[in-house]
């Protein structure tokens, strides 16, 4: 995909401002003293395009955010404040026909396969079931579609009959992959798809997706957090820090030039992303904040070293800092190697 194309395409997914927000349990004693509920601010006005044909990689910290992102883009939890708009639409809106259509054409593909799959379900039967429920094909066509979608995701054609037991990790990942297909969606959300496997059946899996992204044009947003699996598969990637995008840019872009400081530790705290690096495992300084009362103006600055006065206070916006490069930083651009 050119990506001076994808730049100019209007997006397919647009995320404007996502506010989600989880209650957190209360103890009775809590209630009894009346005391105010607290809530996990898991999206903190979120802004982000998917464009057509892409890969958009999201990365970031356990807890940053970025599984409730996915699961809010594909309609699974709704925004507190904030829309998600799809081809234009706020999905929120959607009801009826353009709801199932919304449904069908934005498809999620889980970590674990194994917990969506009915283990009494063969795998002929599970897709009959997932291209009847959106009459994706008459019925005497089906058995040929599903052949047609087990050569696709290059399982073999016994594998038809058999139940989710009988397969391998990344083979019941491969069935995900069919079933997230037989409905022809325009997007796939692939959230940590493959950080269950093994590392050569990661490839294997993460390749599959490339051929697939390419073969049939989709657009997909893949959370991950193996940097070098996103460098390796996306044409984007977000970078995300306690609720926010912090940094977004074209994947070499923001793999050789870091300009928000937090994207700049993730980097180096990945030594097998830079072979000079390998071995000193830079971590990233203090502990990640609390959720439940992040810090005010810039989410980073307790564990950002060039803070300053401002940062305490202002919260800074995603802005476009160099070509295809938005950050949101007081200080970007700050040197890549600083
Ligand atoms: N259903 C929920 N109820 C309460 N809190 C939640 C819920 N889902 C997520 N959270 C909290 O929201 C924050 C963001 O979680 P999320 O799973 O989106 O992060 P993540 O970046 O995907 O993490 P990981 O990489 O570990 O999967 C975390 O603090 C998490 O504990």
């Amino acid at each position: 995909m050119s990506e001076v194309i994808a730049q100019r395409a209007l997006p397919i997914v647009s995320v404007e401002e996502a506010i989600v927000h989880f209650p957190v349990a209360q103890s009775i004693f809590e209630k009894i003293q009346g005391k105010p509920r607290k809530f996990v601010q898991a999206l903190n006005g979120v802004r982000l395009d998917l464009l057509p044909g892409e890969t958009l990689g999201v990365v970031g910290e356990s807890g940053c955010g970025k599984s409730t992102l996915a699961r809010t883009m594909v309609g699974l939890l709704q925004t507190n404040e904030g829309k998600i708009y799809f081809n234009g639409k706020d999905i929120a809106t959607l009801r009826g026909k353009a709801r199932r259509s919304f449904n069908r054409q934005v498809q999620m593909i889980f970590q674990d396969p194994y917990s969506s799959l009915n283990p009494r379900m063969t795998v002929g039967q599970v897709l009959t079931e997932a291209l009847s429920v959106h009459n994706m094909c008459p019925k005497e066509q089906i058995p040929a579609r599903i052949r047609e979608l087990m050569t696709l995701v290059r399982l073999p054609l016994d594998a038809i009959d058999k139940l989710p037991h009988e397969f391998s990790g990344g083979q019941r990942q491969r069935i995900g992959i069919s079933r997230a297909l037989a409905v022809e969606p325009q997007v796939l959300i692939a959230d940590e798809l493959v950080s269950a496997l093994d590392v050569s059946v990661q490839a294997q899996v993460v390749n599959l997706l490339l051929d697939l992204q390419q073969k049939l044009n989709l657009t997909v947003l893949f959370v991950a957090h193996d940097l070098r699996l996103v460098r390796h598969i996306s044409h984007r990637v977000a970078v995300m820090y306690l609720g926010e995008v912090v940094e977004v840019a074209d994947t070499e872009t923001l793999f050789n030039t870091p300009l928000h400081p937090y994207t700049q530790a993730l980097l180096r705290a990945a030594p097998s992303m830079d072979p000079c690096n390998r071995g000193k495992n830079v971590s990233l300084m203090g502990e990640l904040p609390s959720p439940l009362s992040p810090p005010s103006g810039c989410r980073f600055h307790t564990r950002c070293p060039y803070v300053t006065e401002r940062c305490r206070i202002e919260r800074p916006v995603l802005a476009t800092k160099a070509e295809g490069q938005r950050v949101a930083c007081h200080l970007a651009p700050v040197e890549s190697g600083a």
